[in-house]
């Protein structure tokens, strides 16, 4: 297990406040998510614990963080490669994986969690480490747009508790939304903020709101290309051409969630249909549901609105 850091700051500004840095930190999910985050967090100095149900997932992120970081290294050490791979091997050593997220927890300062997208699953997670942790922990998740007041109900440290939403691909987006509840402490959401600069991210402040800031503009976004592709207005392919050379998007919105994952973005439309029985554009998307039901998640299984085999 990496080692315990936990310092208090002292001594900074006056207005500074007392807060938790976060060195050491547990990773929930070796996901897209949680890998990109790990690689980051990693490669910044952090001493970093991922972990997942079984040994093959951590396998295949431990994996996927090498090669990616191998993608960063060609370009910032392009004529310096033995730093290019000392950097590496730095960053490397600076992740450990585990299936056993209780038995880790006791020597970190951030659970991390980027788990799937569903309530309960995220309420029990949390609810079991919050016995486990130390005092000092803090507790974050990484949710697309789930309530981080309600997963933070299941614990004891409301006042530890937030949003860190990064972006796909996190090595590559620059941003993070950190989200406060009305529970968080001042301290905690400077941890927090601190945090997501020490990883080399810009940062904006969000209040526990429906999607937060992102994707309460995106959500609305997405589902509307596929109503309008659903209705036969156009095709994905002429939807995704026009956003991206009409708008200047890198991806058109059905290439974009491939890259999210048709899974976790059912997992989202789903939470917020719960929520907003009453919002036609929260229905059922039957060109979504299909995909879903025969695995084709997107780009993570080799299909999704387009195919990658
Ligand atoms: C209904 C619900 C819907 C809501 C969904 C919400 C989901 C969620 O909550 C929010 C999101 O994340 S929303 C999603 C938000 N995300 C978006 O909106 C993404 C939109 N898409 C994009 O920004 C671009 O298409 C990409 C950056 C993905 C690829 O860029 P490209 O030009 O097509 O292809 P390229 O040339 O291959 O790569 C370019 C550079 O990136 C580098 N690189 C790539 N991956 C890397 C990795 N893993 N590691 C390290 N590096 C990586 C690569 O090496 C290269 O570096 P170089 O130094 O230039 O040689
Ligand atoms: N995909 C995106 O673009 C994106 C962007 C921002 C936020 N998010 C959010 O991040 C989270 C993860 O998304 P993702 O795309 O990485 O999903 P993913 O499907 O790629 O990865 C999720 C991982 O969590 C693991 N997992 C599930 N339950 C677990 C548990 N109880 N304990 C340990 N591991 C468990 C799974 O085995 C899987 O490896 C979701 O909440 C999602 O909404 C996703």
């Amino acid at each position: 297990m990496a080692f315990l850091t936990h310092h208090i700051c002292r001594g900074l500004s006056s207005s500074a406040v007392r807060h938790v840095v976060i060195k050491n930190v547990t990773i929930i999910g070796g996901g897209q998510m949680g890998a990109g985050i790990a690689q980051v967090a990693a490669s910044t100095g952090h001493a970093v614990t991922l972990v997942d149900t079984n040994e093959d997932i951590l396998k295949k992120a431990v994996k996927g963080i090498e090669g990616n970081l191998k993608r960063v290294v060609k370009k910032k050490f392009a004529d310096k490669p033995e730093a290019g791979e000392e950097f590496i091997g730095k960053a490397m050593q600076n992740v450990s994986t585990s299936t056993d997220a209780g038995s880790v927890v006791q020597g970190t300062d951030l659970v991390l969690e980027a788990i799937v997208e569903n309530l309960k699953v995220k309420q029990d997670l949390f609810g079991g480490l919050d016995k486990l942790a130390p005092a000092h922990t803090i507790f974050a998740s990484n949710t697309s747009s789930l309530s981080i007041t309600d997963i933070a109900s299941s614990t004891n440290r409301l006042d530890r508790f937030g949003g860190l939403h990064f972006f796909n691909p996190v090595p590559v987006m620059r941003l993070v939304e950190v989200i406060a509840t009305s529970s968080t402490s001042q301290e905690t959401f400077d941890s927090l903020l601190n945090f997501s600069k020490m990883l080399g991210k810009t940062t904006v402040s969000c209040k526990d709101t429906p999607g937060f800031m992102v994707n309460r503009l995106l959500l609305p976004y997405i589902l509307d290309a596929v109503r309008m592709y659903e209705r036969g207005d156009g095709s994905k392919e002429d939807i995704d051409i026009a956003m991206k050379l009409g708008c200047g998007y890198p991806m058109g919105p059905f290439e974009l969630s491939d890259y999210v994952g048709l899974d976790t973005m059912k997992f989202i439309m789903d939470g917020w249909s719960a929520a907003n029985p009453d919002n036609p554009m929260f229905a059922q998307s039957e060109v979504l549901n299909k995909l879903v039901s025969e695995g084709k998640f997107g780009k993570k299984t080799g299909e999704g609105f387009y195919k990658y085999k």
